[in-house]
């Protein structure tokens, strides 16, 4: 069944369109990067104006997407519906799920590709490791699936790639053997790759916070000033509207209305548009329930996810398999990636259908650590055969000799 994105349908319409010829195709093999695809070394071109002028919130889809940013929670319409329209959700959810398989019940298939192949896993943070909450300062991620991600660190290279400042997602999960992605990848603190052009402007080398050398890229350096400029502004502005939340992460700035009543949206709307509207290096996009202002910079999580590839010396090989995993329209980025260049997978963590460029699905973040779980499991298995099948091959040879 065809699910359309129309008013009358459950799908919500906010990440980045489809391209349809693509739509349903889940091939039992990914092919792997093309000629050609490779991440090229002079990556940033920083646009001095913004393509479309700016109206006002309500011309511009701000609204509308604002309304839209974040799924309605299957409890909800419980509540306020009849029976017969959670039953539509539950079919129009199944039939989503035909095209976006649980990557836990595609599990078989997702190891039978990885079988013999290095897996470089990237992990969003929000509704990804931990579950949405109101306030963005109780966003805690559990012991338990700390643990997973820890575990998973100790098989696949691992990395985090959030919206939030580097610093505040590491303080977050807390482990020092994943590589950071922060302020939507616009803060990268990954491997020294030796490969990689030491001479690019915004690559320098520095060390972490366990005296480890790295390689620290920051594209959008020079807005620093401009972007703290604009977080003065927004705070200042939005202190009356109650409930508004101001973050910020460094190269960008989040504004939060997830607790501003429905009625004052236009006003914080309004509000960062009147901001951003003097500021044509910047532009706007929206999370779940977040007005992010960011720099005008061709440069996002999937352009992250090349990067760490590029510098663990991942990319352009047939024995890398990419997993991304996120919830977010910001993530579709990266699932675009993977997808058109037929590198990975990417698993979008949706309990309700969305539009994606994913190829999988699983429903919350007690799903991720259950999919994140087995996938050690299955490794430490894949190691346990490979030693036994050597020591009896050594065994036979020593026998025949
Ligand atoms: O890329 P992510 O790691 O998913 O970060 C995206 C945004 O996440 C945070 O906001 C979201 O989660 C909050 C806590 O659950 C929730 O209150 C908020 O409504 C969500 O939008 C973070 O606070 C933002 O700054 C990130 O951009």
């Amino acid at each position: 069944m065809e699910l359309k994105s129309n008013q009358a349908s459950p799908v919500l319409t906010d990440p980045a369109p489809l391209n349809k010829s693509k739509l349903g195709i889940h091939s039992n093999l990914l092919p792997y990067p093309q000629p050609g695809a490779s991440f090229s070394g002079k990556y940033i071109a920083i646009p001095r104006k913004k393509p479309g002028k700016l109206d006002d919130v309500k011309s511009n889809g701000w609204l509308d997407a604002m309304k839209s940013s974040s799924p309605p929670r299957k409890k909800l319409i419980k509540d306020f519906t009849a029976e017969v329209a959670l039953d539509d959700f539950d079919i129009a959810y199944s039939s989503w799920m035909l095209k976006y398989p649980s990557a836990l019940k595609s599990f078989e298939h997702i190891t039978s590709y990885a079988k013999n192949k290095k897996i470089a896993m990237f992990l969003d943070y929000d509704g990804t490791l931990s579950p949405i909450v109101d306030d963005p300062d109780c966003a805690i991620m559990s012991e338990s699936m700390r643990s997973a991600v820890r575990n998973v660190a100790k098989y696949f290279p691992t990395a985090i790639i959030s919206g939030r400042s580097r610093d505040k997602v590491y303080d977050l999960v807390g482990l020092t053997e994943l590589y950071y992605a922060g302020s939507h990848g616009m803060d990268i603190m990954g491997p020294v790759a030796h490969t990689m052009s030491d001479d690019h402007p915004n690559c320098i080398k520095s060390t972490d916070q366990m005296g480890k050398e790295v390689t620290l890229f920051q594209p959008a350096r020079e807005f620093i000033p401009m972007i703290q400029e604009v977080l003065k502004i927004l705070v200042e502005n939005t202190k009356s509207i109650k409930g508004a939340k101001v973050e910020n992460h460094k190269f960008c700035v989040s504004v939060h209305y997830r607790n501003v009543d429905e009625k004052n949206w236009p006003t914080i709307a309004q509000c960062v548009h009147d901001i951003i509207k003097d500021y044509p290096r910047l532009r706007l996009t929206h999370g779940r329930k977040v007005l992010e202002v960011r720099p005008v910079i061709d440069w996002n999580k999937g352009k992250a996810v090349e990067f760490l590839l590029e510098s663990l010396g991942l990319s352009n090989s047939d024995d890398v398999l990419p997993i991304y995993i996120g919830d977010d329209k910001t993530d579709e980025d990266a699932f675009k990636v993977l997808r058109e260049k037929n590198r990975g997978y990417g698993i979008l963590v949706s309990s309700v259908p969305k539009e994606t460029k994913a190829f999988y699905s699983l429903r919350d973040p007690s799903e991720v650590k259950e999919f994140l779980t087995s996938l050690v499991r299955w490794k430490k298995l894949e190691e346990a055969e490979m030693t036994i099948t050597w020591k009896k091959g050594r065994g036979s040879s020593t026998f025949s000799a």
